[in-house]
């Protein structure tokens, strides 16, 4: 997968280079290209905004500026564009295997009051494009969301989680961890300050685990997320509920 991001900030982008995605980058399964959106201003003060039609507080960003940016790199090649805005599209587990599923993407992150919408309308003919939020709080730009979901997306490429079933049984994965989050997790040792770990997982009984796994899923889905909880089957809710 190639990776393009466009930001006035890109050394934000510094995290990229460690941990899984940065292995992922050197084995080459991972293409990420980072731009410096400045480099596309024609000014001595390198501007990148202005004032925003209709009056209001804060800065708009240029589409000129971003116009020549999203030109420059993309050529006349078609990547998924995705730019992170609070007024976005929910960015979920599902979104997230979708757009791993992209030969290329590509992201324009925002600041200020956010860019000039004639930006989004200008490639949607060419372009799929994503507005996409990460959650409902107002981050300064979009670099943060950016990492959030070059994060969220790499670790879902083939090669990179060290074991590939770790991402079958995420959170909100799609299938049987769909609308529901993980339960809890234990190593060892069996006995902390006098915490003990479950007995049913030193059993070594591969179906009780399962079960229970399962079953601490869905209690802590319904304390935690009674919005997903309220998403499941009333079957499976009302198997649980007996036991919650
Ligand atoms: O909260 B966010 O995800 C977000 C995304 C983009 C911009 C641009 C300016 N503020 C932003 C906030």
């Amino acid at each position: 997968m190639r990776l393009d991001i466009i930001s006035i900030f890109p050394e934000y982008f510094a995290p990229l280079d460690v941990s899984l995605i940065g292995k992922a980058r050197e084995r080459g399964t991972l293409d990420v290209r980072v731009h410096q959106l400045r480099d596309w201003t024609h000014d001595v003060h390198k501007t990148v905004d202005d004032t925003p039609y209709g009056g209001g507080p804060g800065m708009v960003m240029k589409p000129e500026v971003w116009g020549e940016a999203i030109d420059a790199v993309i050529g006349d090649g078609a990547p998924r564009l995705v730019v992170p805005t609070p007024s976005g599209r929910p960015f979920t587990q599902e979104l997230a295997q979708e757009l791993a599923g992209e030969p290329w993407l590509l992201f324009a992150c925002g600041r200020y009051e956010g860019i000039d919408s004639r930006v989004m309308a200008e490639y949607g003919d060419r372009l799929r494009v994503d507005e996409v939020s990460i959650g409902d709080y107002v981050l300064a730009g979009g670099e943060v969301a950016v990492l959030v979901m070059v994060e969220a997306v790499g670790r879902l490429l083939p090669g990179v989680l060290g074991n590939a079933q770790s991402a079958v049984d995420d959170s909100f994965a799609p299938g049987s961890m769909r609308n529901l989050v993980e339960g809890p997790v234990y190593t060892k040792p069996p006995v902390w300050r006098g915490h003990e770990v479950p007995a049913v997982l030193l059993s070594g009984h591969h179906g009780k685990v399962a079960r229970w796994r399962r079953d601490e899923a869905l209690r802590r889905t319904v304390r935690n997320r009674p919005d997903l909880a309220a998403e499941l089957d009333p079957e499976t809710l009302d198997k649980h509920d007996r036991k919650l």
